[in-house]
């Protein structure tokens, strides 16, 4: 109740698959995770970047109950890692770097040897592996060894066996390094069907650009913290580079515009004026507001916010070359008139 009387009306927090407070581990003197807290809401995709090295697979490992901590208060599944391992297995997948799939056996006999693993009774088992494996559209290679798999149909049959046992938590770690664009993509669809089926997807990458595809949430660890966290287009916004860019085909117009306005970067050749923004929608208003005032009409004008991977340079410290830069950087431009 409130002083006046009223009644309180309390939110439910929304029901976390993955909670980490304080989450803490070291291999000698050597701290890679150093009190990291984690929040993924059920349902959502999180992602966790960082450098190699930084320690995304020890979390994975950790948070899966594949090794222990040294600290921190951790809940997966709504069930206590340290307390209740067992229960957090029976919730969760776990698809490592390192594919759990036998080579020497076919994929359907390694369905099967998962289901087993799972303690799934024959005929559920038989029925599981048929249905995922017609699924993830390996039904026609069931009975060939998986050593004639390509590296995308292991990496199906590998979340294939993950889901046996029908988890509503997976870890996925790097789940697309090594794929082709086309492999890489059939993943991707993969991954939104599962969580348009309400599982929950804990990703590790080293791709920016999966990250900002895939995940709700993305995580930045480096130096055992999380350096940043939000959504893709929350992270873009904490980094300077992001600008409106003014193109003019008429040069009086654009040398009355690069009077008229302060604050721009010229380019003279292009006739195109840069001003500095950060790309979100009251800025570009301010933007907009500001040159009918001054009277300018430009011939385009297109809003430039920077990508996730000037994020990922400018939180971990490292500089930007241009073979970093993505092919498709260009995706970023958006035509706003
Ligand atoms: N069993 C271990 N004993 C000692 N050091 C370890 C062990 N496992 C991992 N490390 C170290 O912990 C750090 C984090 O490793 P981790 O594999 O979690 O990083 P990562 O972010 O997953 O990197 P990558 O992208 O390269 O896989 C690294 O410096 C690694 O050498």
């Amino acid at each position: 109740m409130t002083p006046n009387g009223t009644p309180t009306i309390k939110k439910a927090p929304a029901a976390l698959a993955v909670a980490a407070t304080g989450l803490r581990k070291s291999y000698g003197d050597k701290t890679v995770l150093d009190g990291i807290d984690l929040a993924v809401p059920a349902g959502s995709v999180f992602s966790l970047l960082g450098p190699n090295g930084a320690g995304k697979t020890t979390a994975v490992k950790i948070l899966s109950t594949l090794i222990g901590a040294d600290g921190g208060d951790l809940r997966v599944g709504g069930h206590d890692v340290a307390a209740d391992p067992q229960a957090v297995r029976a919730a969760v997948g776990v698809t490592g770097q390192f594919s759990a799939v036998d080579s020497l056996i076919t994929g359907e006999e390694n369905m099967l040897l998962m289901a087993d693993l799972r303690h799934l009774p024959r005929a559920e088992g038989r029925r599981t592996a048929a249905e995922l494996l017609e699924r993830f559209d390996l039904a026609d290679a069931a009975k060939k060894p998986a050593s004639t798999y390509s590296g995308g149909m292991k990496r199906r049959l590998d979340i294939a066996m993950t889901l046996v046992g029908g988890p509503r938590i997976i870890f996925l770690d790097e789940p697309t390094t090594g794929l082709d664009p086309r492999a890489r993509h059939t993943m991707w669809r993969i991954i939104r069907e599962l969580v348009a089926g309400g599982v929950t997807v804990f990703l590790t990458t080293q791709y920016l650009e999966e990250a900002d595809e895939l995940a709700d949430r993305i995580a930045v660890l480096h130096q055992g913290r999380i350096a940043a966290e939000g959504s893709a287009e929350e992270l873009k916004r904490i980094v300077p580079g992001g600008h409106v860019r003014l193109r003019f085909t008429d040069p009086a117009a654009y040398r009355s515009a690069a009077a008229a306005l302060r604050e721009v970067t010229r380019d003279d050749e292009a006739l195109a004026l840069q001003i500095p923004s950060d790309g979100s929608q009251r800025e570009l208003r301010a933007v907009l507001d500001w040159l009918d005032a001054a009277g300018i009409e430009a011939d385009e004008l297109t809003v430039h916010t920077p990508d996730l991977d000037d994020v990922f340079f400018a939180l971990t410290g490292g500089t930007r070359t241009a073979t970093d830069a993505p092919a498709d950087a260009h995706q970023t431009e958006e035509t706003a008139r």
